[in-house]
């Protein structure tokens, strides 16, 4: 069953321990940890400094940074968006609701600062992807366990690099650049990200770059490792 709030899988029944959902689907806590000033909103300059928190170098994080937002923001605006109602009234022109047409609650144009709303963060999912996220923003226990069991072969939850390509190719569905370039990125990062000493990446690591707490952890462990250095230097 799809979990709203939790990252489950068969090791943690009940999700990472002691990690605050805040009431937000698993993938508003995937991205919230983005949100530097807790507003709701994510802008470009907020996904550089949280990229830059976890240890990625100025050069990856900006592009990252302006890529993301520009794909993401105009697909999470909170007002419905005009290719949305445009596609809706044109296709279905018996269900429109004429009411809901009126020109001021529709977004025209994108909002040119590329803000990112946490709260409709499920409209920015793409196809090519493993679907551990359902459309709503829900973790799907058995599409993450699928994962594992299907792609992990030579180490027991752990995937090589050459097992993560492969994954990532298994899982493109036809006619879709955006989903593929989105796909092969988001995997990219976490590989970089994650990946221990001998280039392998691990299923909690994983199950924690899906529920977010895997980015809290890095930054923290990164802040202790600077401390330690400051008071060996003093
Ligand atoms: C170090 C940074 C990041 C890493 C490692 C990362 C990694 C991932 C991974 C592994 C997935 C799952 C893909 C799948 O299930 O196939 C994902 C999905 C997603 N990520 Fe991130 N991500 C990062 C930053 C961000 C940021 C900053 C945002 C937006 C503010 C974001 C928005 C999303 C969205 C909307 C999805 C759902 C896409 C889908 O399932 O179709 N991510 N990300
Ligand atoms: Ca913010």
């Amino acid at each position: 069953m799809a979990r709203a709030l939790e990252a489950v899988d068969s090791e943690h029944p009940e999700g990472t321990p002691g990690y605050d959902n805040k009431g937000y689907s698993v993938l508003q806590q995937h991205v919230q940890f983005f949100d530097r000033n807790h507003d709701g909103i994510i802008y470009p300059w907020e996904i550089y400094a949280g990229l830059r928190a976890v240890g990625f170098n100025v050069v990856l994080s900006f592009i990252s940074a302006i890529s993301i937002n520009l794909a993401l923001s105009y697909v999470t605006l909170p007002v419905p968006t005009f290719f949305a109602r445009a596609f809706k009234t044109s296709l279905f022109p018996i269900m429109n609701n004429t009411a809901a047409l009126s020109a001021d609650s529709i977004a025209l144009l994108p909002n040119p600062i590329f803000p990112i709303y946490i709260s409709k963060i499920h409209k920015g999912k793409h196809g090519s992807d493993t679907g551990v996220y359902d459309t709503e923003g829900r973790f799907v226990p058995n599409k993450f366990e699928e994962l594992w069991t299907k792609f992990s072969n030579t180490h027991l939850q752990k995937l090589t690099f050459k097992e993560l390509m492969g994954m990532i190719d298994a899982l493109r569905v036809a006619w879709d650049p955006f989903g593929w370039f989105a796909n092969k990125s988001e995997w990219i990062l976490t590989y970089l990200l994650a990946k221990d000493e001998e280039g392998l990446i691990h299923k909690e690591s994983v199950r924690g770059v899906y529920d977010g707490s895997f980015f809290y952890q890095v930054e923290n462990a990164r802040k202790k490792k600077a401390l330690a250095k400051q008071k060996f230097k003093m």
